[in-house]
């Protein structure tokens, strides 16, 4: 279990870090997910003990390991958590097997114990024919398993990861999510991961903390963001593609609602045509995409943009006019200033 509580991390005058809260169970896969320099990275060192809070409190189970208000830290090397960064970070003139025994042997553990658990582990990741190989002579995804390989070893309890798939190819990328998944679950660990890529954290987590500007906008499960988003940069965050919002005002008039609000609705409920309709908002064709099956037509005027998933895609040039028809009820409203009002 990882419990945080009002963290906050200033550096100087800037607060990256303020009053976060929140709570997961013991082998959840938490992640932080939010747009560069949101303080995701900040939080993890602070998860590892890397930096001190200026304040709150983080405890792994029942042990408080950071104490901001009491200036005061658990070690890193003692805090029973592993930590993989995006640069793996091998020892070059280590092999395989050498890098992965090497927090084992710190450990003090004997030998042959060593051993069988290199091999346990290597064999977790699927690279037990590289245990004598360098790092050099080997590809960056089988580095990246390495490193994971080396932080599992001592069986810590809490594993920390940062972007550490940012490196690898697109293709790659996805197999090593299920991967991960596959050993997080494999050790029973309690995981935090952090990406600013919001389907990496839709597809991976059990809990998703969206970061902006150092405070969470929202904490829940990827169903509970999706269906339910809290603030407006939430819905337009996360999903594939993520809702519309589009403000109240000229191009949409809502009974009840002030211009200037904001209305959300879902990529698949919008209609698309080539052909005016009454209440269609006239847009520019900018692009299609297959898309399982189905098309993403997006749409753009100004800073105008829309995106609809639809089944029949009309033919059409970029740059010609098409026409996005709204379903009469928005799926949520947000006011101006981004909070939900509806
Ligand atoms: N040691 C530091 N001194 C001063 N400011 C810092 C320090 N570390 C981080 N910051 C600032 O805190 C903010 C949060 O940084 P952080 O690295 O946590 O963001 P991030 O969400 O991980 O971003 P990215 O995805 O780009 O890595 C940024 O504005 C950054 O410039």
């Amino acid at each position: 279990m990882i419990r945080i509580q009002s963290l906050s991390k200033r550096f100087a005058s800037f607060e990256a870090v303020r009053s976060v809260s929140l709570e997961v169970p013991k082998g959840a896969f938490l992640v932080l997910v939010g747009p560069s320099g949101c303080g995701k990275s900040t939080m993890l060192r602070m998860l590892a003990g890397l930096e001190t809070p200026t304040a709150g409190t983080i405890a792994f189970g029942d042990e408080v390991v950071s104490d901001g208000d009491a200036g005061w830290g658990v070690e890193p090397s003692k805090r029973n958590a592993g930590l993989v960064f995006q640069s793996y970070a091998l020892w070059p003139h280590m092999t395989v097997a050498g890098n992965v025994d090497w927090p084992l042997k710190v450990a003090g553990l004997a030998k042959a114990e060593r051993q069988a658990r290199v091999t346990e582990v290597l064999k977790l990741l699927g690279i037990e024919a590289l245990g004598a190989r360098y790092p050099n002579e080997i590809s960056g995804g089988q580095q990246q398993r390495v490193a994971i390989a080396r932080m599992i070893a001592p069986r810590p309890g809490i594993l920390l990861f940062d972007e550490p798939l940012s490196n690898l190819d697109a293709k790659l990328r996805v197999e090593m999510r299920t991967e991960l998944l596959r050993v997080h679950r494999a050790t029973g660990a309690t995981s935090v991961y952090v990406t600013h890529d919001q389907v990496e954290a839709m597809t991976m987590a059990s809990h998703v903390a969206v970061l902006n500007n150092g405070e969470i906008e929202q904490f829940g499960s990827p169903h509970d963001l999706v269906r339910d988003p809290a603030t407006a940069f939430v819905a337009t965050f996360v999903g594939t593609p993520p809702a519309n919002l589009i403000p109240v005002g000229p191009d949409l008039e809502l009974v009840g609602v002030p211009t200037g609000a904001q209305a959300m609705f879902r990529p698949e409920h919008l209609r698309v045509s080539d052909k005016p309709r009454p209440g269609a908002i006239a847009l520019e064709f900018a692009e299609a995409s297959p898309m399982a099956g189905r098309t993403m037509i997006t749409g753009t005027r100004g800073a105008t943009r829309l995106t609809a998933v639809v089944d029949e895609a009309p033919d059409l040039a970029v740059g010609d006019t098409i026409y996005f028809a709204l379903p009469s009820e928005p799926a949520a409203i947000f006011a101006a200033s981004g909070e939900r009002l509806k």
